[in-house]
């Protein structure tokens, strides 16, 4: 997937601009840092990157080779995982998984029960996602995020609330993502981020 942003700016119902003129073109094995002061858009600029919200001025287009993808296929080419995105509570692991994996396709040929180990939750299996802890709820959120088959990986804040193991299993899965998928973090940890090669700075 190629990505080409072409002069977007955001602003919410005719406040200031939170950003504008923003024009950049992403390839193949990119890997992208967003960083900036707390309220400077990173995660709306995430968001706008995934088509979870729209800018208000410019455009954004997706190529797949020489196609042009139109807006309604890049849900299939996207992977996302934020602290504030919701899990389905009253699910167990194993349900949330089946669940997902109905609409998405799993990265590379795992079972479940290979993902659940990849995932360390092996014995968690009919655990309801509701006493889950925040840990392992963040934990889920990048497990679905990197082990379903995407060519674009978003991830917004992703070390939230995991401890120093979670925190190298998250390194271990972005150094086992295929080199051709675009990967953007946003981000102010360099924890986080020390794998991207390049970085943007949303602060003004
Ligand atoms: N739906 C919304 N309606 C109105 N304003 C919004 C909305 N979403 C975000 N904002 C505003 O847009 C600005 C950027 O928010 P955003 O969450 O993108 O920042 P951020 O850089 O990710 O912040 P943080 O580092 O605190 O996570 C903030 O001023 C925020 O209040």
């Amino acid at each position: 997937m190629e990505i080409t942003l072409d002069k977007i700016g955001k602003r919410f119902s005719n406040k200031e601009w939170i950003f504008k003129d923003l024009s950049q073109h992403f390839k193949p094995g990119d890997r992208i840092a967003i960083t900036g002061s707390n309220g400077s858009g990173k995660s709306t600029l995430l968001k706008i990157i995934g088509g979870m919200a729209l800018p208000t001025t410019g455009e954004i287009q997706y190529h797949d080779g020489d196609t042009l993808m139109d807006a309604d296929q890049l849900i299939n080419h996207v992977s996302f995982a934020s602290p504030y995105l919701e899990l389905i509570e009253e699910f167990s692991l194993s349900e949330m998984l089946q669940f997902h994996f109905q609409f998405k396709k799993i990265r590379g040929s795992l079972s479940l029960n290979e993902l659940i180990d990849k995932m360390y939750f092996t014995g968690h299996e009919h655990k309801l996602i509701k006493n889950f802890s925040s840990g392992m709820k963040q934990r889920l959120k990048l497990g679905l995020c990197f082990f379903t088959h995407s060519s674009l990986v978003l991830l917004d804040e992703p070390s939230s609330n995991l401890d120093q193991v979670g925190t190298d299993w998250y390194q271990e899965q972005i150094h086992n993502l295929p080199p051709e998928v675009i990967v953007f973090v946003a981000s102010n940890l360099a924890s986080e981020y020390q794998f991207c090669n390049q970085i943007i700075n949303m602060t003004q």
